[in-house]
């Protein structure tokens, strides 16, 4: 089974690498995989790793069973409109990676004279990068059928969601934007580390485990963060003097206006 990645950017090069790193689960061998990029540069590490690659959209999407684009949001309809008259409806699934487009807009945008009325099978897909890892939180829009190859693509590269349209906005930037604001608070723990005699790299593995170790706790059912913090705070000790001053600076409400601030109207 072909895949086409339309794009071989931050995101389509994740997604490439994480579909390569598990394989046979999905993509039998890399080679299954093809990549199509305007500038080489993007593709060379892809071609290294075993797939084939193309500056070409439309000799990326011939035969592909699956077409996962990867552009900027203000391309993907002009892409669109490029590619899809080489994609065979009958069979083919597109997978449509961008913040800020409408199953409604790729309905207009996906139509084609040639196909009667017989609409493509397409969803929104929203992951974050962590496909690299295959340990991404994506989302799944279905906008025509169940799409179940995207599914089984995305779920080879972590925890997929299916949700419903509404929602997507809040859950882009939960976890798509989300994931650098993770990492934002990391990178704050190891500056407040260096300022106490910590050398950064010896912060940074410190503050990961100690991530790892929160998420996993959190992992395990019937728990809240709370529950897992009052374990922590000793009366009259140390924690609840350093929560208290991370409020004080507005700790929870520069999280919560960070996230409406990045939830797409
Ligand atoms: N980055 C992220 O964490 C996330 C991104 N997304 C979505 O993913 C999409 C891609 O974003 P991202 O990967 O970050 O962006 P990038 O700019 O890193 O990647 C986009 C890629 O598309 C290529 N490209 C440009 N024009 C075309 C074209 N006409 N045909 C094919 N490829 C083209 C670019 O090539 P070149 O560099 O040569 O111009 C570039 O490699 C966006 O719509 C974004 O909303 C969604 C979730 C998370
Ligand atoms: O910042 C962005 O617009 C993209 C979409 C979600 C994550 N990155």
């Amino acid at each position: 089974m072909k895949v086409a990645i339309i794009g071989a950017g931050a995101m389509g090069g994740a997604i490439a690498r994480g579909l390569i790193s598990s394989a046979p689960r999905f993509i039998t061998s890399p080679g299954d995989l093809c990549a199509a990029n305007p500038s080489p540069r993007r593709l060379a590490p892809l071609a290294e790793a075993g797939a084939s690659t193309t500056c070409s959209n439309i000799e990326a999407v011939r035969d592909a069973s699956l077409v996962i684009l990867c552009v900027k949001p203000w391309l993907v309809k002009d892409v669109i409109t490029e590619i899809k008259d080489h994609i065979d409806y009958s069979y083919a699934e597109i997978a449509v990676v961008a913040a800020c487009v409408t199953i409604s807009d790729l309905n207009e945008w996906l139509h084609k004279e040639s196909a009667g009325s017989r609409s493509p099978s397409f969803c929104i897909v929203m992951p974050n990068t962590a496909v690299s890892l295959c340990k991404s939180m994506t989302f799944q829009v279905n906008g025509n059928g169940t799409c179940p190859l995207t599914l089984k693509a995305f779920g080879q590269l972590g925890e997929v969601m299916v949700i419903e349209e509404r929602l997507l906005p809040a859950a882009t930037s939960i976890a798509s934007c989300g994931i650098a604001y993770a990492l934002r608070y990391i990178r704050a723990a190891m500056e407040g580390s260096v300022e106490l005699g910590i050398r950064a790299p010896l912060a940074q593995e410190m503050i990961v485990q100690t991530l790892i170790g929160a998420a996993s706790l959190l992992q395990e059912p019937g728990t809240h963060p709370e529950t897992e913090i009052d374990k922590v705070t000793t009366p009259g000790g140390l924690t609840i003097r350093g929560l208290n001053a991370m409020e004080h600076s507005g700790f929870t409400s520069a999280v919560i206006n960070g996230l409406k601030a990045s939830t797409p109207r």
